[in-house]
């Protein structure tokens, strides 16, 4: 047996080998010692290996379910053995001692699952293949639980940004990948052959044409099946034709910023209570949450598209009483995409089959509601007709399955009564039967004068006559009809051969039964199979009006407003909000202040400065959000919105310790910045709250000074900045597109009151001491504080402070050039070189030269 499971247990690779013997899966060795610990079960051991006892531990299999879940959760990967003989079968192979064959049916793993109780209803679950061929890095992502598929192109740069954007349960990638992302699964690399990968494709779907995709498109699409392949062991899960992603389509967030936002995960444990999405999520289908959070990770970055969506929300946002029938429509109807993903992957239980059912009949009755509105919106005009057409299918449904259908499908009762006579007669004579049994309990009563004599069944012995032993004599004499059969503590029963030949036609008739129910949830099955496609673009449609019509329902809770798009680069917002922090005050009975923010190109960077706690991260966090909430085709938190489309957004706010990646705050900062400098276009829009914060104060106001210039010379994107530099309002003297700004506070009867409110011009002072006192520093560290700030004040006023000096200094843009002469003269001097001409002398006086040349002596 060891031999079996050691050469399972290496096919099983890295992932722990579920083991099937009898009723439990065992686990062994690593895998056992790791399992008890994740799963808190018992640690046993069992004979021996190499001298050493085997540490074992077991799940049984009618509970596996519940302790694969804890296992993905905890970041394993499993393989299921199951023994694909039956012990009687290993026996008439082998002889007695005939071992049962097991191999490996599936792998269990976090992006390939499908059962509903190992899935969240509102999240998607995507699986990521990466590859890479001519030169580019392809990207393939699915949800199999739904068939979501789809291929993109992307940079080595904005791959993070689409890891993020994707969110993955598991990536895999082929070994020895360039830009191999953290925990990613290694497989093969000739499962990333672009080749092999087209002729995948072209096998799974049929006829499509896959030519417009790129080398690398192909390349990690056939990594991607070829992985399924692998997991299911053959058996493919469903997946729609993949769709072509455009990256320069969306707006464009990296993690960073995703994280600083909390889009979809809140900072505070990643969770997604506390998330924007959370707070706007008002969709009524588990399918309508998913598609919320993909369009939320993914705003657009075309106007006509995005205006198509907020089209239909303000259809719904004018029509409250629609939005309501729709919503309560909503509210009846299962999750067809996810019943779908399990019927497909050969999962598919007769309860999948009445939801699909039941969702289809509603989607019907919603297109005719809706269909009958005037003035439809183009885009539900396009989503219409995908709502219908399933009638004959649904009928046929109807007729053939029960109203609720159970998730067991072994113990038949899912076919309704009347769809098939034959199966009706079946049943009428299992019920025949057992009334025949229920006479004949009578009868035997009546001629043995045993008023306690009992007919009763269990799964050993089948039917059997039960009488208490006292009144067994009787039964035990020799002719009187019955056989003994078994003798327990207080009764003995026996078998009669006319109950031997009814419970014969019993079980005969019920066997029959479920072979025939069995055949017919076969063929509605490949009903479903036949019409996959078309009954997920239901869902899809479905799950687009559900988030229409959620979104609509939050603006008009908020009184949030239509945001409208100009063709520049502007940012004006009147009277915006933060949808979270107006919600958390909310609950505490607190108002929240509205703050207008206005950018445009000639006044593209707002320093905002201002006591703490007085509401900067706040603002600038706003306006990011609102961007996204536009962009992903939602009303704003705010009275008016106008804004030209963002392709980039980027948020360097708050502190993001990046310990577990070796990265200090100050680390992570600079990272951070860097990439921003770097990517930020002239349509990007960048909040910075506090840069260089975390070093020493020349060092930090350095290099917040030339973060700011570099924004408004060289990238020139929107930006609002934050900064407790005071010295950094300098800066509006010299560059002028930045303005000056501060959130209002004042002190009144000695105590600090914080306003909220963002002024125009700089704030007059910093009140840091009074936010400490606020915050109950004691008296006599406020009081020494004070003294040490006055002393400090003074020495700023006769020296003229931190940024004396600076009044002098050349352009940002002088800075600029000297660096790209230098970098020019030494491409110069590279360009007119010979190398094969040198000597090694000479190669050496040539690199100091050149190292003179770029200034680094
Ligand atoms: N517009 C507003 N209206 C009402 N309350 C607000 C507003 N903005 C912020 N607040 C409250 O003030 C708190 C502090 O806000 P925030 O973190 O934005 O301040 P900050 O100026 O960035 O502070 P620091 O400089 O210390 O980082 C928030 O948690 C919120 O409760």
């Amino acid at each position: 047996m060891m031999a079996q499971y050691l050469k399972l247990k290496a096919k099983a690779g890295d992932c722990m080998l579920f083991y099937r013997m009898g009723d439990f899966f065992e686990l062994f060795f690593d895998d056992a010692k790791a399992a008890s610990q994740t799963l808190d079960i018992a640690l046993t051991s069992r004979g021996e290996h190499g001298g050493q006892p085997i540490p074992m531990c077991g799940v049984p299999v009618h509970a596996a379910e519940g302790y694969l879940a804890r296992l993905i959760k905890a970041g394993h990967r499993v393989a299921i053995a199951e023994q694909t003989e039956t012990p009687e079968e290993a026996k008439a192979r082998g002889g007695s001692k005939a071992l049962v064959a097991r191999d490996i049916i599936r792998f269990v793993t976090a992006g390939t699952l499908t059962e509903d109780s190992l899935l969240d209803s509102w999240a998607s679950n995507i699986l990521v293949a990466l590859a890479e061929a001519g030169g580019e890095i392809g990207l393939a992502a699915a949800d199999i639980s739904t068939g979501y598929f789809e291929v993109s192109c992307v940079s080595a740069s904005a791959l993070e940004a689409e890891l993020a954007r994707l969110g993955p349960s598991e990536v895999v990638a082929p070994e020895s990948f360039t830009a191999q992302p953290y925990g990613a699964i290694e497989r093969p690399r000739d499962d990333f052959d672009s080749m092999a990968g087209k002729g995948a494709l072209a096998a799974h779907f049929g006829s499509t044409d896959f030519a417009s995709l790129s080398r690398a498109e192909l390349a990690a699409a056939g990594g991607l099946l070829a992985y399924l392949e692998h997991v299911g062991q053959g058996k493919m899960p469903f997946l729609k034709v993949p769709v072509r992603r455009e990256v320069q389509q969306y707006l464009l967030i990296d993690q960073a910023t995703r994280d600083s936002l909390e889009i979809t995960r809140s900072a505070n444990g990643g969770g997604r209570a506390g998330s924007l999405l959370a707070e706007i999520d008002r969709t009524i289908t588990g399918a309508g949450a998913r598609q919320l959070a993909a369009d939320l990770s993914a705003p657009l970055m075309d106007k006509g598209a995005i205006e198509a969506r907020l089209a239909l929300v303000q259809w719904f946002h004018d029509a409250p009483l629609l939005r309501d029938s729709t919503r309560a429509a909503l509210r009846q109807l299962p999750d067809i995409a996810r019943a779908l993903g399990r019927v497909v992957a050969g999962r598919g239980s007769p309860r999948d089959l009445g939801q699909i059912r039941d969702g289809l009949d509603g989607a019907r009755i919603l297109r005719e509601r809706l269909g009958a509105m005037a003035e439809r919106p183009a885009l539900l005009e396009s989503l219409l007709p995908a709502l219908d057409g399933h009638g004959a299918m649904v009928d046929l449904f109807s007729r053939a399955l029960v109203p609720t259908p159970p998730t067991e499908a072994s113990q038949g009762g899912y076919i309704a009564e009347g769809y098939d006579a034959a199966l009706d007669a079946l049943r009428l004579a299992g019920r025949d039967g057992r009334a025949a049994v229920a006479a004949m309990e009578a009868r035997y009563r009546a001629s043995t004068g045993i008023s306690a004599l009992k007919i009763r069944h269990n799964g050993v012995l089948g039917y059997f006559v039960e009488v208490p032993a006292k009144n067994a004599d009787p039964l035990m004499a020799a002719g009187s009809g019955f056989t003994h059969r078994q003798t327990m503590a207080g009764a003995v029963r026996f078998n009669s051969p006319e109950l031997h030949e009814e419970a014969l036609r019993i079980t005969q008739a019920s066997g029959h039964a479920l072979a025939a129910e069995a055949a017919h949830l076969e063929e509605l099955i490949g009903h479903v199979l036949v019409r996959r496609d078309a009954i997920a673009a239901s869902a899809d449609a479905l799950a687009r009006i559900d988030v229409a019509a959620a979104l609509a329902e939050r603006a008009a809770e908020g009184r949030w407003c239509l945001p409208e798009f100009v063709p520049g680069n502007e940012l004006q917002i009147e009277g915006g909000r933060h949808p979270v922090v107006e919600s958390a005050l909310a609950r505490l009975g607190e108002r929240f202040i509205a703050n207008d923010c206005g950018l445009a190109p000639d006044k593209r960077l707002w320093l905002v400065s201002g006591p703490n706690m007085g509401g900067k991260s706040t603002f600038l966090r706003q306006n990011a959000l609102i961007v996204i909430l536009a962009q992903a085709g939602s009303y704003v938190p705010a009275s008016t919105a106008r804004l030209g489309l963002v392709d980039r957004l980027f948020s360097r706010v708050g502190a993001s310790d990046n310990l577990a990646r070796g990265r200090s705050t100050f680390m992570v900062e600079m990272v951070e910045t860097a990439a921003i400098l770097a990517q930020a276009t002239e349509r990007s829009f960048v909040i910075l709250d506090e840069v260089g914060r975390g070093t020493s104060t020349y060092d930090g106001l350095a290099i917040a000074w030339a973060v700011v210039e570099g924004i408004h010379e060289a990238n020139r994107c929107r930006c609002l900045f934050a900064t407790h530099y005071h010295e950094l309002t300098r800066l509006a003297d010299t560059l002028d597109a930045l303005s000056l700004h501060h959130v209002r506070a004042k002190e009144y009867k000695g105590d600090l009151v914080l306003l909220h409110e963002v002024s125009d011009g700089p704030a007059d002072r910093s009140y840091g001491i009074a936010v400490a006192k606020l915050a109950g520093l004691p008296p006599p560290v406020l009081a020494r504080a004070t003294q040490v700030l006055e002393k400090l004040e003074k020495g700023r006023a006769e020296t003229g402070g931190l940024a004396a000096g600076l009044g002098d200094m050349p352009l940002f843009g002088a800075a600029l050039n000297a660096a790209e002469a230098k970098v020019d003269a030494v491409r110069e001097k590279l360009s007119g070189m010979d190398i094969d001409a040198l000597t090694p002398r000479q190669a050496l006086d040539l690199l100091y030269e050149l190292k003179g040349l770029a200034g680094e002596e």
